[in-house]
């Protein structure tokens, strides 16, 4: 195991023990907002490529931003999608890849138009409303753990998009399913009744149950067209010929929704415990949405697409937000045959691992990285991936989401810093193992409980309610409270 075999040179770096590799050191958790340690003392010793292995996996490292573009560059040529087994089996399917491969060839253009700028246009009203529902709610609360309530408020709005789920006014609870199922992902595979492994596994089946049904019921009533992800699968499960199957679709159905809540819920909260840390970047921040409500005629009426677009501080926010909370540190990739570079080897079928993380964390792209900054980002266009920028990813398997995860980040920051003032109670501090990854790419972090204290301010700040009571269920529960206050 110490010598893999090789047709030329292998990277530098250790094959860890038999089996296990370095398993347990690429699990353990990392409690900073810097590289995980792992990566960090490997980088050191090894340089920017190096090799190891993981899950009984043999696995090439690069923290190199050339070498992570290049392999985003190479999808479906050099390189294409793993998941490590752990995850294909909770799933229960032999080749997740394939099934994005699928996604790719197939739906990518339905999701994209789902979420695309024209959707996204008639959507904002719509953002705009829910966002400023959830934090009227959160402000007559005691407080609010910040977390579970941005990814129950975008889990909503998501299922409401996609397939015309109403959360509230529905019989059973998708949400809670998701919930049990991310819970289990970080547990030990043990799948008797009790276990958090166990629970994950039911939480997957009984979300897809559910959306079987859902997807019967609308089968049921074809009526008037919703436009929604559902209309189109059964447009094209009826069309001869189609290679697309229900079991396929609600797969996708359950991926969009996972891949959806999760990451941007945690870029959401992230982004609230930047904005408490740091006064001046809050001070910018509401400048910028005060302005958008002083030159509107009537103070009243919704964000216009025009509105949004106009926000340039916020985007560079959203950028150094995403920059640093790292929601993939790490991506897999499979080197599909044998590749030469740098006078190294990577033998076909070895594990590649993409870290963004090294990436936005690199001193030589970044200048203090472990600043949060937004106005680094002054006068950089960004749309999409670069070089030195790849939080959604990059080449073929751009987020489909990206757009989507700004729209909502950036509403809900336009009502959070324009009608409410908040106080962090405890928390938000994260804490990551960077190597569990999901279908869709995204890493499962446990991150500390945090909540909101939520206070409604009047037209002169001050405050309408006094409600401070700390949200008591979780040991490790946190909170940031919040203030309203109307407009001047
Ligand atoms: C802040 C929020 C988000 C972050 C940081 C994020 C990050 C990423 C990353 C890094 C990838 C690339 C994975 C890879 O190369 O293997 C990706 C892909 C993807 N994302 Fe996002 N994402 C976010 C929000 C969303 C949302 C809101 C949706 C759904 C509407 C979504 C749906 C997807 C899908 C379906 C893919 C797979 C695309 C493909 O394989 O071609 N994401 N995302």
């Amino acid at each position: 195991w110490r010598n893999p075999r090789c047709n030329g040179k292998l990277p530098p770096g250790s094959m860890g023990f038999p089996l296990l590799g370095e398993t347990l050191q690429f699990f353990s958790r990392n409690t900073t907002n810097d590289i995980a340690p792992f990566l960090k003392e490997r980088m050191k010793r090894y340089g920017p490529v190096f090799k190891t292995s993981i899950v009984g996996q043999p696995v090439i490292v690069l923290t190199d931003p050339d070498l992570n573009h290049f392999v985003f560059l190479q999808e479906g040529q050099l390189f294409q999608s793993w998941y490590p087994d752990t995850f294909t089996k909770i799933l229960g399917r032999q080749n997740v890849g394939s099934l994005h491969g699928f996604m790719f060839k197939y739906l990518k253009n339905m999701v994209l138009s789902l979420f695309g700028p024209e959707s996204l246009k008639k959507m904002l009203p719509e953002v705009e409303r829910t966002a400023c529902r959830r934090l009227q709610r959160w402000s007559i609360q005691e407080t609010v753990e910040l977390k579970e309530a941005t990814a129950a408020m975008i889990f909503d709005l998501t299922a409401k998009k996609l397939i015309s789920y109403d959360q509230d006014n529905a019989p059973q609870n998708l949400r809670e399913n998701f919930v049990a199922f991310i819970k289990g992902l970080l547990s030990f595979p043990l799948d008797i009744p009790g276990t958090a492994y166990h629970k994950c596994l039911q939480g997957r089946k009984n979300a897809m149950k559910l959306l079987k049904n859902l997807l019967n019921e609308r089968r049921a009533m074809p009526g008037k067209s919703r436009s929604d992800f559902f209309d189109f699968v059964l447009e094209e499960l009826q069309k001869e010929g189609t290679i697309l199957t229900e079991e396929i679709a609600l797969d996708l159905m359950f991926l969009l929704l996972f891949a959806s809540f999760e990451t941007t819920s945690m870029a959401l909260t992230l982004a609230v415990k930047f904005l408490s840390d740091d006064p001046s970047v809050l001070k910018k921040l509401c400048e910028e949405h005060e302005k958008i409500l002083r030159n509107r005629e009537n103070t009243d009426s919704g964000l216009t697409w025009k509105e949004y677009k106009s926000m340039t501080y916020t985007f560079q926010f959203i950028n150094e937000t995403v920059r640093l909370a790292n929601i993939a540190p790490v991506i897999f990739r499979k080197a599909i045959r044998e590749i030469h570079f740098k006078g190294y080897t990577i033998p076909a079928g070895w594990a590649i691992m993409v870290c963004p993380s090294a990436v936005h964390l690199n001193p030589a792209k970044y200048k203090d990285p472990l600043t949060f900054n937004p106005s680094r980002w002054e006068g950089v266009e960004i749309n999409g991936a670069t070089k030195n920028f790849m939080a959604f990813g990059g080449g073929m398997r751009f987020c489909v989401g990206a757009d989507f995860a700004k729209v909502q980040m950036a509403v809900f920051l336009h009502c959070l810093v324009t009608k409410y003032r908040w106080e962090p109670i405890k928390g938000g501090n994260i804490l990551r193992t960077p190597g569990l990854q999901l279908p869709d790419g995204f890493h499962i972090w446990l991150m500390e409980k945090t909540g909101m204290k939520v206070i409604a301010r009047d037209s002169k700040g001050m405050e309408k309610k006094k409600t401070q009571v700390y949200h008591s269920a979780q040991q490790k529960a946190t909170g940031i409270s919040l203030t309203q206050h109307h407009h001047k």
